[in-house]
């Protein structure tokens, strides 16, 4: 696999602030850990810590390693020079925010619905910030990079933007009526693109080495759908054919040769790193320990890194062995998700260029969309299974005569929710043909229907139990979304009771939870109604960004009868 180390920064004499100022706050990270110790301790708190004086006399100050400096030490250290990790960020009350919009969720009937759902449209208010000027004014003390526009965050530990949380971050606003806010936080994006090439996988200096699932398009598309704002589009057209040449650029495109002899490109997640993610710096160096050679830790540093591009951290998805995290490789994996946004993505493309006159770019991008409908279709598609299943590559790097040779035992034929999303594809054709005809999509559907993952409260991540939190008995909200909306567009009747069965599994679970804990949980489990979810790295988290979003697209999409029961059944 072709690697690129250097991560892209805006600026040439940027970079070596921003890797001071990273190098100290991991110096401290290690620091804080030892003074304070485990129980309890996120890696990213530190790393997220604004300067309050200048990096070399915070530098100077830090307690020496040895003896390990005490809690009391450490904790002084800190308060004297760094600001709270979150304080770069200020409140921004929306001004498109009004507590019960006109015309919000019309086919809510249910009184109880209805009023958790303004709470939960309420929580906007709280996760919008706008970055504080003394970012912009001195960023060398700080690893959040400046946004021109007002920003709604995921919540708790994640204070900052992230990529493709911003889809559903934008369909819930859109469903709020914030239509100004959704724009907002769209065109940040797109000032990412302008800045650094691509969307970052979140708004840090530790960040610019990786993306995130590309769903920028689809965020322009929506809000033009709900607004009709040419303009916008116009303005966000450069930026989507910006980030198509990244993620077509020969990092993440992978040449494939099927049985037929044709080539075909496919995309993969490969991150431009291999030193330990900052944000994680001790949970990757821990992981990394039991491994002797220095080139080898390389390697894992750079899968971790790739996985987290994936916005699937982590997952037995990505390893040979699904109990042993060293063995990740998703820069060997041709995901099938992936592919679904890329092509989601050209087609996008391919309308906004009609809508602002450039007929020949849409024409480029029709075919480069058919084109890879072709790919997915030969490379990933198992007609014996009746899912897409992800593509395994050779570690030998055989990529002879311009292309892998195709194998079929090479798909990977563990059950993913991921092998069900080219499904949403569905939901999203405009006029053109749709990704899966109506009897393939019920194919599709009765895999699903048999596969495991349709549980009490919503759709499993996977069938595997690894205490990682993109595994059983996690579901997320994004994959729950996806797939419903796919299902509600696919053709036929049970395919949308089924679509409104997995989004009333879902919303009573959010609701269940949030009644009784009285927050938005980031991801839940799916065993049980009411259960959020845990496993992972970090300690499970609220607020939270795409679990609204989702909520409130569902209530949309969906409508809640009057007499329609939401608590738990
Ligand atoms: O700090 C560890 C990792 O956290 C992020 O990943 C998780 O949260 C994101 C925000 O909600 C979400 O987009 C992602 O799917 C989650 O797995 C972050 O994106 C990672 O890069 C980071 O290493």
């Amino acid at each position: 696999a072709t690697t690129q180390m250097a991560p892209t920064t805006a600026v040439a004499g940027d970079e070596g602030a921003a890797s001071a100022l990273l190098e100290l706050l991991q110096r401290v990270q290690t620091e804080a850990l030892r003074a304070l110790g485990p129980e309890g301790f996120d890696p990213k708190l530190y790393v997220d810590l604004p300067l309050s004086t200048d990096e070399r006399t915070a530098a100077a100050a830090l307690p020496p390693p040895e003896p390990a400096p005490s809690r009391a030490e450490m904790e002084a250290y800190l308060a004297r020079y760094f600001g709270k990790a979150g304080s770069d960020l200020v409140e921004a009350d929306p001004p498109d925010f009004d507590p019960e919009p006109t015309g919000f969720l019309p086919r809510v009937g249910s009184p109880e619905a209805r009023a958790w759902a303004l709470e939960v449209h309420a929580l906007w208010k709280d996760l919008a910030r706008r970055v504080a000027p003394a970012v912009s004014e001195r960023p060398e003390r700080h690893t959040l990079l400046p946004l021109p526009g007002r920003v709604v965050v995921p919540g708790s530990r994640f204070r900052e933007v992230y990529y493709w949380d911003s889809y559903w971050v934008v369909r819930g606003l859109l469903v709020s009526k914030m239509y100004d806010t959704a724009k907002e936080v769209v065109l940040n994006l797109v000032y990412l693109v302008e800045t650094y090439g691509f969307v970052l996988n979140g708004a840090r200096s530790y960040y610019t080495n990786r993306s995130q699932p590309p769903l920028l398009s689809s965020m322009v598309l929506d809000v033009y759908g709900a607004t009709g704002d040419v303009e916008f589009v116009r303005r966000a057209f450069p930026s989507l054919l910006k980030e198509h040449s990244f993620w077509m650029s020969e990092v993440h495109n992978v040449p494939i040769r099927d049985n037929h002899g044709q080539v075909h490109n496919l995309s993969r997640y490969q991150a431009r790193w291999n030193k330990p993610r900052p944000e994680s710096a001790t949970i990757d160096e821990e992981l990394a320990s039991k491994i002797n050679c220095i080139a080898d830790k390389e390697k894992l540093y750079h899968q971790i890194a790739s996985t987290a591009e994936s916005g699937w951290d982590f997952s037995s998805r990505w390893m040979r062995n699904s109990t042993d995290m060293t063995t990740l490789a998703t820069t060997y994996i041709i995901p099938v998700d992936l592919n679904t946004f890329i092509f989601k993505m050209e087609r996008d493309i391919a309308a906004f260029a009609k809508l602002v006159g450039d007929n020949a770019t849409s024409e480029e991008f029709l075919k480069a969309s058919k084109a890879r409908h072709i790919a997915i279709d030969s490379i990933l598609w198992n007609s014996e299974m009746e899912q897409w299943l992800d593509y395994w590559l050779p570690t030998d790097g055989d990529c002879q005569q311009g292309g892998y040779q195709w194998k079929s035992d090479s798909q990977n034929r563990k059950i993913f929710a991921s092998n069900f999303i080219p499904l949403w594809l569905n939901a999203h054709h405009s006029g053109s043909v749709q990704f899966a005809d109506a009897a393939k999509s019920k194919r599709v559907m009765a895999s699903l229907q048999k596969s495991g993952l349709l549980c009490a409260a919503g759709i499993a991540t996977s069938l595997t139990n690894t205490s990682q939190q993109w595994d059983f008995p996690n579901g997320w909200a994004p994959v729950q979304h996806l797939i419903a909306e796919g299902l509600l567009h696919s053709g036929s009747e049970e395919a949308i009771k089924l679509a409104e069965d997995i989004a009333t599994r879902w919303v009573r679970t959010n609701y269940a939870a949030y009644k009784a804990t009285g927050a938005m949980h980031e991801k839940y489990d799916v065993e049980a109604c009411g259960k959020s979810g845990g496993g992972g790295e970090y300690k499970p988290q609220t607020g939270f960004g795409w679990s609204n979003g989702v909520v409130l697209s569902f209530l949309e999409e969906f409508g809640w009868p009057e007499h329609k029961e939401i608590g738990c059944t």
